[in-house]
């Protein structure tokens, strides 16, 4: 398994860092067979696997309960978790104590958090503990309501500057990588360049130090409309759909079950159980 020093060697040598989200054993196994460098177990989870249409609703318990299953299937990749919305806002003691249920509890290696300015303490904080943190900058999904939509992050010099100063005391806070999330591609560039942490980018263009993409966007399972900055690797949803029918026709029309995946009684007890006839 990775750890957070290779991360930091991967960016010295231009080594891109893939990283890809999953919220249940078998995709954590598919994500760790294709050796992922990190899996993050995203807050995402509530749009995508739970429904919800935005990731507001996602609780503690539930972040728990994904990254166990992720962990049971991943038990040799890097794995870090979304602390959800208001999970390290309410208070220091309230922060610590979830932070511990994500990496004690539930066995993550690192959390990630996002915002810049008041969020600063608590990486801090958490670092301090033991913690490893990953920052994350630009659409913060999180802040959704107070952002009124989601959208590009950083498009105007004064913005972008704000944003860069945010990374550099993300860095100096103690986080060992930081997510930017859908910023123009200039805007990437620059942090990249200021920060020796390497940069993940989604949706920020080429010159982030990695790339991360919800599992659902990049084979299209299960997603309907998907942002601008996805591409679409595989058809999963097609091949679900394709595999549900076959058997669903199958079934009304009685070919399936065959012999071949049926159980059979010994001539002799068919005898006595439906006696000769
Ligand atoms: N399936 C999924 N994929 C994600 O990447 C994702 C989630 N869910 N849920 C949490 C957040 C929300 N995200 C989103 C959602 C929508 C856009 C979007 O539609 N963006 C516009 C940009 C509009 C503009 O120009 O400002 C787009 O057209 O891509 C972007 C990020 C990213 N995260
Ligand atoms: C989109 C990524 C960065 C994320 O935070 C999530 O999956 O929740
Ligand atoms: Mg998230």
């Amino acid at each position: 398994m990775k750890n957070t020093a290779d991360f930091l060697t991967m960016k010295k040598n231009n080594e891109k860092i893939a990283m890809i989200t999953a919220y249940d054993f078998p995709t954590a196994k598919y994500v760790e067979e294709v050796k992922a460098d990190l899996i993050l177990v995203g807050d995402s989870l509530g749009m995508v696997a739970l429904g919800y249409d935005s990731t507001i609703p996602v609780t503690m318990d539930d972040m728990i309960h994904h990254t166990k299953a992720v962990k049971r299937g991943a038990k040799d990749t890097f794995i870090v978790t979304d602390m959800p919305f208001m999970s390290y806002h309410v208070s220091f003691e309230n922060t610590m104590e979830n932070a511990k249920r994500i990496i004690q509890e539930a066995g993550a290696n690192a959390v990630k958090v996002e915002g810049g300015g008041e969020v600063i303490p608590i990486i801090k904080k958490l670092t301090m503990a033991g913690v490893p943190v990953i920052g994350h900058l630009g659409l913060t999904p999180q802040s959704v309501g107070v952002i009124g939509g989601y959208k590009v992050q950083g498009r105007d010099a004064e913005s972008a500057n704000a944003l860069i100063e945010e990374a550099k005391k993300i860095e100096a806070a103690g986080a060992f990588a930081l997510v930017l999330e859908c910023v123009p591609q200039e805007v990437a560039k620059k942090v990249s360049e200021v920060l020796a942490i390497p940069t993940i980018g989604i949706g920020a263009g080429l010159q982030t130090d990695g790339q991360v993409l919800v599992i659902n966007d990049l084979l299209s399972y299960g997603v309907e409309r998907v942002p601008k900055f996805v591409k679409k690797f595989a058809n999963v949803g097609q091949v679900f759909v394709s595999g549900l029918q076959a058997y669903v026709d199958d079934v009304k029309k009685e070919a399936f079950p065959e012999q071949e995946h049926t159980y059979k009684m010994k001539e002799d007890q068919i005898e006595a159980l439906y006696g000769g006839k």
